[in-house]
């Protein structure tokens, strides 16, 4: 029943629609029967029914048990019993109505699966079988294939179906479960046959195929979790060259940085994944996150085993007639060389503390395998992402960094540091940099102002969070440059990161486009301008290993910085494609709206940083 409120609500609603239809009513008795129509009880009945329904088809009830009808017909008889007191006799006359009795007969045929697609009458042959329950299944033949995948068990020798795809032709008939033991194809018997000699047995069917089955006994089905699961793969997959995939066929190839959607993580080794927009909505298989870091902590960690290189005594590094000043150019603000120099000053120790961790603490580095993520719906009133570049020292973030600015003024800017030094003659308050106090950046420091500061020759020098805020409250993409150890201090939903990694190319590209190139450092040092020498090339190449190891996961996208121009052209490409798209992948983390959330996001898929 209705209760009051409800119905007085929906009365409410109705007459509303009343009165604003009275003026497009020409006719009094076609307003009174649709009035007397809207008013009925029984149609706000048929609502009620139909919002209750609207709510079961969401929790996707299960059937109880499969016989309502007959245990309906025997509480009937009991109740005869009972002697005709009112309650009983109520529900004695509710059990005998035709309605309810249909009601309980469509519920069992639901129950029992009984409105699945009626099969051919099973052949004779059949019942001779000696196994109790075997199932005929015959399926329409189309392009596209089965979806499934069958393995033989080694200790009976069946053939079995080893996996169904979800969305695939077989899932979608709902008639071939995983387990089902394949008995015959099209009359064939597959007894004593290989896996391989049975895809010319489905070849070779022209308009149906038809399957001998005997089902698998049932199984508790995955709880299907409603919430989508999306995830942004951090490694490249080829399953042409991956020999442990059970099915090649059935298998994913994805990049880095390609958005999957999972579909069932119910094996611990091979989950179902698909590419999210493709049309093809087949899943296929790909590698989990435990087989993935399973396979990444098995490897030998390269630099540990590579012989660093001893620079013969008489090596000399190849020096170069070309101006430091004609290559690099432009002056711009926010491109102090400096403040990236006290990353260069420490080359040695950061070397060095690779080589540490390489012996170290490598087994306690989560490999980067996939990051759950959410679509991000970009308004026009939001700020844009800021962009985060980071590399080896020396790799090249500067340069394309000051193309960048070149390329489109108005749409990128970059912050202003924060510096202890003397304003020098040529430099200008809050363009060059922001001259401040020691005593003022200290404060800074305890405020947690920074995301990133050092000291070179004695002076500070710092980028602020504020800095970044400024240039992208004035409606600029922000692109900023710091040690990826530092990217934790922005990557929040109010910053939301683009973090490009640039990376060397191999060394001996290194040394044919890096030949003109010179080393910068800063106009304080007493040899402000270096040349690159092999030692440079392989710190720099060992130190990119380092930082994709331990902060891979948090790269959108990688660009190897071998040919300049080429470089840039993909790096302006990419950051374009970020700026216009109106829908984006994040990571889920920072769409958690409620702590469930998060917790559900964090221990589904580490997003660690
Ligand atoms: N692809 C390239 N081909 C040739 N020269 C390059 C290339 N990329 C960068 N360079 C040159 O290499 C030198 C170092 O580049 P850059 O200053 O941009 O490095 P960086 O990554 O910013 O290093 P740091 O953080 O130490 O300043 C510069 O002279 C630059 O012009």
């Amino acid at each position: 029943m209705l209760s009051r409120a409800e119905h007085r609500g929906l009365c409410g609603i109705f007459s509303s629609v009343m009165s604003g239809t009275e003026s497009h009513t020409d006719r009094e008795e076609d307003y009174r029967f649709l009035h007397s129509m809207l008013m009925e009880k029984k149609l706000h009945m048929l609502f009620k029914i139909h919002e209750r329904l609207k709510h079961f088809e969401n929790r996707s009830p299960a059937p109880v048990q499969e016989e309502a009808s007959s245990l309906a017909l025997d509480l009937a008889e009991e109740l005869i019993y009972q002697g005709w007191r009112n309650e009983v006799k109520q529900l004695f006359a509710l059990l005998s109505k035709p309605h309810f009795k249909s009601l309980l007969c469509v519920h069992d045929a639901v129950a029992q699966r009984d409105f699945e697609p009626a099969l051919p009458p099973i052949p004779d042959d059949v019942l001779d079988d000696e196994e109790d329950s075997v199932k005929i299944v015959s399926l329409v033949k189309t392009k596209e294939p089965l979806g499934a995948t069958i393995k033989r068990d080694e200790s009976t020798g069946a053939i079995v179906v080893a996996r169904i795809m979800k969305g695939g032709a077989a899932d979608k008939s709902g008639l071939i479960h995983e387990g089902d033991e394949l008995k015959e194809v099209n009359g064939v018997s597959l007894q004593h046959r290989k896996p391989k000699e049975i895809l010319p047995l489905l070849a070779r069917s022209k308009s149906e195929v038809k399957f001998k089955i005997i089902p698998a006994l049932c199984t508790e089905e995955e709880p299907t979790d409603k919430e989508k699961l999306f995830v942004r793969a951090l490694f490249d997959y080829d399953p042409s060259e991956d020999p442990t995939i059970p099915c090649k066929d059935a298998a994913v190839a994805f990049k880095r940085g390609d958005v999957l959607q999972i579909v069932s993580t119910e094996d611990d080794t091979w989950w179902q994944a698909c590419h999210v927009g493709d049309s093809n909505s087949r899943a296929g298989l790909i590698p989990s996150q435990q087989l993935h870091e399973r396979r990444v902590a098995l490897q030998r960690p390269q630099a540990l085993f590579k012989p660093r290189r001893v620079k013969p005594p008489d090596e000399q590094p190849v020096t170069e007639d070309v101006d430091y000043r004609a290559i690099t150019g432009i002056h711009v603000a926010g491109l102090r060389r400096s403040f990236r120099l006290g990353r260069k000053a420490s080359w040695a120790t950061e070397a060095a503390r690779f080589r540490r961790w390489s012996t170290g603490v490598h087994g306690s580095i989560c490999p980067p395998t996939y990051i759950e993520v959410m679509r991000y719906h970009r308004e026009p009133k939001d700020r844009h992402r800021l962009v985060v570049l980071v590399g080896p020292s020396g790799v090249g973030v500067n340069e394309l960094k000051r193309r960048l600015l070149i390329s489109n003024p108005d749409r990128y800017g970059v912050t202003v540091p924060y510096t202890t030094r003397e304003k020098r003659r040529q430099e200008s308050e809050g363009v060059d940099y922001h001259f401040v106090p020691v005593h003022m950046f200290e404060e800074l420091i305890l405020d947690h102002r920074f995301i990133e500061y050092g000291s070179h020759g004695g002076h500070y020098y710092g980028t602020s969070l504020d800095s970044v805020h400024r240039m992208m409250a004035e409606g600029k993409v922000c692109l900023l440059d710091v040690h990826p150890s530092k990217i934790k201090r922005v990557y929040t939903s109010e910053f939301k990161p683009y973090v490009v990694f640039v990376k060397p190319p191999c060394i001996e590209e290194l040394r044919v486009t890096r030949r003109r190139a010179k080393f910068v450092c800063d106009e304080e040092d007493a040899n402000p301008v270096r040349i690159f020498s092999e030692e440079n090339f392989e710190d720099m190449i060992d130190m990119a290993e380092s930082m994709e190891t331990q902060y891979g996961h948090l790269f959108d996208r990688v660009i190897v910085n071998g040919d300049i121009a080429t470089a840039f052209r993909a790096l302006r490409a990419d950051l374009e494609r970020i700026y216009e798209a109106e829908i984006q992948w994040v990571p889920a983390d920072w769409t958690c709206s409620s702590p469930a959330n998060a917790r559900r996001s964090c221990s589904h898929l580490a997003g660690w940083i």
